[in-house]
């Protein structure tokens, strides 16, 4: 559906070169809610912009629908662009128009009729829950309802693609929370692909279904956000998931540890259906430890439990490497933790 191949971009800017984008590839199949996550700088706006050719690369291939932008005259371009919608932080709606006039200006462009444009704005109204604000103006709307604005005036041409930009890094959490709903309905109401850039986890967490961190310009991990959250690799990406899942021991309980000997500590983690305590009470039943839970901690990403727990166990050292090989053997994921 969006394909990135090696893809470069270099700024030119008073003689200096900045390099925004170094060999990103990724590939957003059709139905996907694909997120990129990163830092300020990292490189984000620059690629999802290319991938409507508001920006061009400087080396690599775009593909939308498999085929190659560059490939196209300005007139097969124009056309692409129509399949492409996108809604940005700032909503950029025009502040002298009235809700209605906002929404319809791509149709205005495109010199649909007026019965045409009537009736796809009164059905965008609807589907954003803005049947009342037709006539009002931006300046009259909450954050909330200028996003739905905005998302409503990029459905207007029937997309097949939707591109956010920071689309809620504006509001607040409870706002956030309505419109991610809202795009998780585009997506599956009207079969939407939706790429979206964000600094915030928690946005990944609640409507990705993939995910790719960038970091300087470079794609650092990517893959099914239940993997990446479930076992981040790189540093950033740990940061980030901690964020939305905590899963180091808290201060406090560490500073009521001492380094003693027959007490070890684990991290386990649990993903889906392993549940944490029959594999506990096993435990104990089969092996002369005691266990001790300290912190526990459950997340659902995609409709699916990710559960963090840190276990101290007492008893013989060898006993306790049995015990947490008895642990690995009920495909729970465990890590001794340095006290
Ligand atoms: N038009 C431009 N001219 C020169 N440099 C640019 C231009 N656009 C982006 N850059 C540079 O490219 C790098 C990546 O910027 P980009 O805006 O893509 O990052 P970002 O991850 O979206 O950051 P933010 O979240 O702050 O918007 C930065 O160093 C930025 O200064």
């Amino acid at each position: 559906m969006i394909e990135l191949r090696d893809i470069y971009k270099t700024f030119e800017r008073k003689g200096q070169s900045i390099e925004a984008l170094r060999g990103v590839s990724l590939h957003v199949s059709k139905g996907d809610i694909y997120g990129v996550i990163g830092y300020s700088g990292a490189g984000k706006s620059t690629l999802i912009r290319l991938v409507n050719y508001l920006e061009r690369p400087t080396g690599g291939e775009v593909l939308v629908e498999g085929e190659p932008l560059a490939a196209y005259n300005p007139a097969q371009l124009r056309a692409a662009k129509k399949k492409i919608g996108m809604i940005f932080q700032h909503f950029n709606l025009l502040e002298s128009k009235t809700v209605f006039d906002n929404i319809a200006i791509p149709l205005v462009l495109l010199k649909r009729s007026k019965k045409e444009i009537q009736d796809r704005v009164t059905e965008l109204l609807k589907f954003t829950g803005l049947e009342d604000k037709a006539k009002s103006y931006p300046k009259e709307l909450s954050g909330g309802q200028k996003q739905r604005v905005g998302i409503a005036r990029a459905l207007a041409t029937n997309p097949s693609i939707l591109l956010c930009d920071e689309a809620t890094s504006a509001l607040d959490p409870q706002t956030t929370k309505s419109i991610l709903e809202l795009l998780k309905k585009i997506n599956k109401e009207y079969n939407i692909t939706i790429m979206i850039i964000t600094h915030e986890m928690a946005v990944i967490q609640q409507i990705c279904n993939k995910v790719a961190v960038m970091e300087q310009g470079e794609i650092i991990e990517q893959g099914k956000v239940l993997d990446v959250f479930g076992n981040p690799h790189h540093p950033t990406t740990q940061s980030f998931v901690q964020t939305v899942i905590h899963n180091s021991v808290p201060q406090s309980v560490l500073n009521t540890l001492k380094a003693e000997p027959g007490r070890r500590l684990f991290r386990l983690k649990f993903v889906g259906g392993t549940a944490s305590e029959p594999i506990i009470n096993s435990l104990i039943r089969r092996f002369e430890v005691n266990a001790n839970i300290l912190f526990a901690n459950m997340t659902e990403i995609q409709q699916t439990t990710l559960g963090t727990m840190i276990l101290q166990l007492h008893g013989e050292h060898t006993v306790i490497d049995q015990a947490a090989a008895f642990i690995v053997s009920q495909g729970v994921d465990i890590q001794e933790v340095e006290v």
